[in-house]
């Protein structure tokens, strides 16, 4: 791979046109990119000019750094045999770095839950006229869609099981994934040097793609006013508000509209001393039965991190003594205890999963007036 991408000639961009092609020209360079780094026994620092050329190019143009993001693993990167993106069965991926059926599957489950998601994305956008007008009817009905939604996206996650094997994705897919942050364990102290030719350059130190860079599962907290703040010192960006630097530019603005225009938690907290009205009253157990549905999903997620991560690091892949691919989970922090794996963003994995949905169960304390 690597010598085959040496040979290339450095790529103009002056031929893309549409929307479609710049996407479809960043997928592809982020899967190269990524590509040149990892498959080998020992990652690569320095990334040539005939992908950092085009590719910082694109980047720039799709507002999107220049790294394999959730973006380019999953949401640009399938085809529909159907109509409906929602069925998994009916997608295919269009690259992958193994041609598995696991790294198909893992990333066609993505595609398949944001696809499911079209509808309410739609119900939110008109809630936030109900806020306006204080319309509590329409704003419970909006939670309802908002938990129906929650929980057929539960539905589908643990339909992760049917086609993607654990120690498959374990030893085979995620090494692919990571970034160059965090990475010094792997392989990467200084992270990635971004070559440009003739002397320039600098080195970049980014994120791997992740799920958590989805807007989706953040626009669900954000309309829910839940926060994720407790898992970072105080001087530090948290996980989520740093993944937002990995969606794209619409995504991002998108979700701090929403969060300006539609904090239904704030609504459903009474005024202190004063009763609630029937109506009132719908909102406050609609938004509790959706934050519910929220904390509901993350423990399927937790169960799902423990079952494709936490497990599978613990053996080697069959017929193999030793792993080929520097991964960034197959590094155990210091002194850390079993559950401590590094998550791609470099802290303790499971425990922030937990606190996580911690967050989200906090938020149901309506009269507490927590995490606001
Ligand atoms: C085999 C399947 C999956 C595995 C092994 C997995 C693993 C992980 C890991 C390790 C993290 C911690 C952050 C990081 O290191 O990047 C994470 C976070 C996250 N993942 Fe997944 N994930 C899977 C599927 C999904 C899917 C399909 C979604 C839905 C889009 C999803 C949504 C999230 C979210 C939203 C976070 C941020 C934490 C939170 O808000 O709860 N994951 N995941």
């Amino acid at each position: 791979m690597r010598d085959a991408i040496n040979r290339l000639s450095i790529l103009s961009t002056d031929g893309l046109s549409t929307e479609p092609e710049w996407r479809r020209a960043y997928v592809m360079l982020a899967y190269m990119t990524h590509a040149y780094i990892w498959a080998g026994d020992n990652p690569e620092e320095v990334l040539p000019p005939q992908i950092t050329i085009p590719f910082q190019a694109v980047s720039a143009h799709v507002e999107l750094p220049p790294v394999l993001t959730y973006t380019a693993a999953s949401l640009w990167n399938f085809s529909c045999s159907g109509e409906d993106f929602s069925e998994p069965e009916d997608l295919s991926t269009l690259f992958t770095f193994t041609e598995t059926e696991s790294k198909s599957w893992f990333l066609l489950i993505s595609v398949a839950m944001e696809a499911k998601a079209s509808g309410i994305i739609q119900t939110i956008v008109g809630a936030t006229e109900a806020i306006k007008t204080r319309n509590y009817n329409v704003i419970s009905d909006t939670l309802q869609d908002i938990k129906s939604y929650i929980k057929s996206a539960g539905m589908l996650l643990e339909r992760m099981y049917e086609k993607c094997d654990p120690m498959i994705f374990y030893h085979r897919v995620r090494p692919f994934l990571a970034g160059s942050k965090n990475m010094g364990a792997a392989g990467l102290p200084r992270g990635v040097f971004y070559d440009e030719g003739e002397g320039k350059g600098q080195w970049r130190q980014l994120q791997g793609g992740s799920n958590g860079q989805s807007c989706l599962i953040q626009l669900l907290d954000v309309v829910l006013g839940i926060e994720h703040n407790s898992n970072c010192a105080a001087d530090q960006k948290s996980f989520h508000y740093e993944a937002r630097d990995y969606m794209p530019g619409p995504h991002r603005r998108f979700l701090l509209h929403v969060a300006e225009a539609c904090n239904i938690r704030k609504l459903a907290m009474l005024p202190e001393g004063e009763v609630a009205s029937a109506e009132h009253q719908r909102l406050r157990s609609s938004y509790l039965a959706a934050a519910d549905q929220l904390c509901e999903f993350r423990s399927i997620h937790i169960q799902i991190v423990t079952r494709y991560i936490m497990l599978p690091s613990k053996k080697p892949l069959k017929g193999e003594s030793r792993r080929k691919l520097a991964s960034p989970v197959s590094y155990r922090m210091e002194n850390a205890a079993n559950d401590a794996m590094i998550r791609t963003g470099g802290t303790r994995l499971i425990s922030f999963l937990k606190e996580t949905r911690v967050e989200t169960f906090n938020a149901k304390k309506l009269d507490e007036r927590v995490s606001q």
